[in-house]
């Protein structure tokens, strides 16, 4: 795994990994999700993380925004424990599920979000823009496409530029072309120094991250660059990748058995 060495941790805080994990252990019902689990996540990258449904990803995201109760172990978000009060204006989570008002317009939606957060609101505008959203600005929520709904709930996790932005499947039901929109966003916000972690199940989105991320069974199967993962696995591109990475962690355990 890529921790970050000790001596780079600097009193400035700025040598502070964006999220720094160290024996994670979250059981939901009888099941125990995530055990020991170790991650770092430098600052203004954009990570993908991904996984076959069950293994763990929304878990995780949710231990990393502070919502979800821990058995045990740390979890750290640029230096404060995750979830605490420092943190509150300076992450950003979107669920799957819809967090906006149906019966409120877009720019209403996200001018009530704004004065929540105390965010400008200026920024309503910009957020606006950036998830493609400018004509319908005054559209009522409950009358958009699946998609548009999506976007109005990520434009919310937009204001007040928060410095960490975990967002579960912020894609899903998007036609191609505004996917490729919403990576470009991601990418140019990662450049000017946030830190996203973004799940997906779509494995071309996955080529769109600097780093990814690889759960199953609420293991981490990879923690590598595209090009590492090709390298190390021989494949030809990110599906195929995961998928022998997958296969050989299932002959080890048919073979421990
Ligand atoms: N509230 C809960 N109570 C008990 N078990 C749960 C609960 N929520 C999730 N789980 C279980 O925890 C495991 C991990 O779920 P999680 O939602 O983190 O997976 P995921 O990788 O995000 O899946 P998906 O891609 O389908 O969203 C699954 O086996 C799931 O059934």
């Amino acid at each position: 795994m890529n921790y970050v060495p000790e001596h780079t941790v600097d009193p400035t805080g700025h040598g502070v990994p964006a999220i720094r994990i160290r024996g994670l252990r979250v059981v939901r019902g009888p099941l125990t999700v995530l055990d020991d689990f170790d991650l770092d996540i430098r600052r203004g990258t954009l990570t993908g993380l991904l996984g076959p449904s069950g293994s763990g990803k929304s878990t995780l995201m949710r231990a990393i925004v502070g919502v979800q109760q821990v058995a045990g172990g740390t979890v750290e978000v640029l230096g404060e424990p995750a979830g605490s009060k420092p943190l509150r204006d300076r992450v950003a989570y979107v669920t799957q599920a819809p967090s906006v008002y149906a019966d409120l317009t877009v720019r209403q939606n996200l001018r009530y979000y704004a004065r929540v957060l105390g965010a400008p609101l200026s920024d309503v505008d910009r957020a606006i823009e950036q998830v493609e959203l400018a004509t319908h600005a005054d559209h009522l929520v409950g009358r958009l496409s699946g998609g548009q709904h999506s976007r109005v709930s990520l434009a919310t996790a937009l204001l007040g530029e928060p410095e960490v932005l975990v967002l579960d499947e912020p894609t899903v039901g998007l036609d191609p072309v505004l996917r490729v929109q919403l990576w470009e966003l991601f990418n140019r916000l990662a450049a000017d120094g946030a830190t996203l972690l973004v799940s997906s199940h779509v494995m071309d989105e996955a080529e769109r991250c600097e780093r990814l991320i690889l759960l199953r069974e609420g293991m981490l199967l990879a923690d590598d660059t595209l090009a590492g993962l090709l390298a190390r696995t021989g494949a030809a591109d990110a599906e195929g990748a995961f998928l022998e990475l997958i296969e050989k962690a299932e002959k080890k355990e048919a073979g421990d058995r």
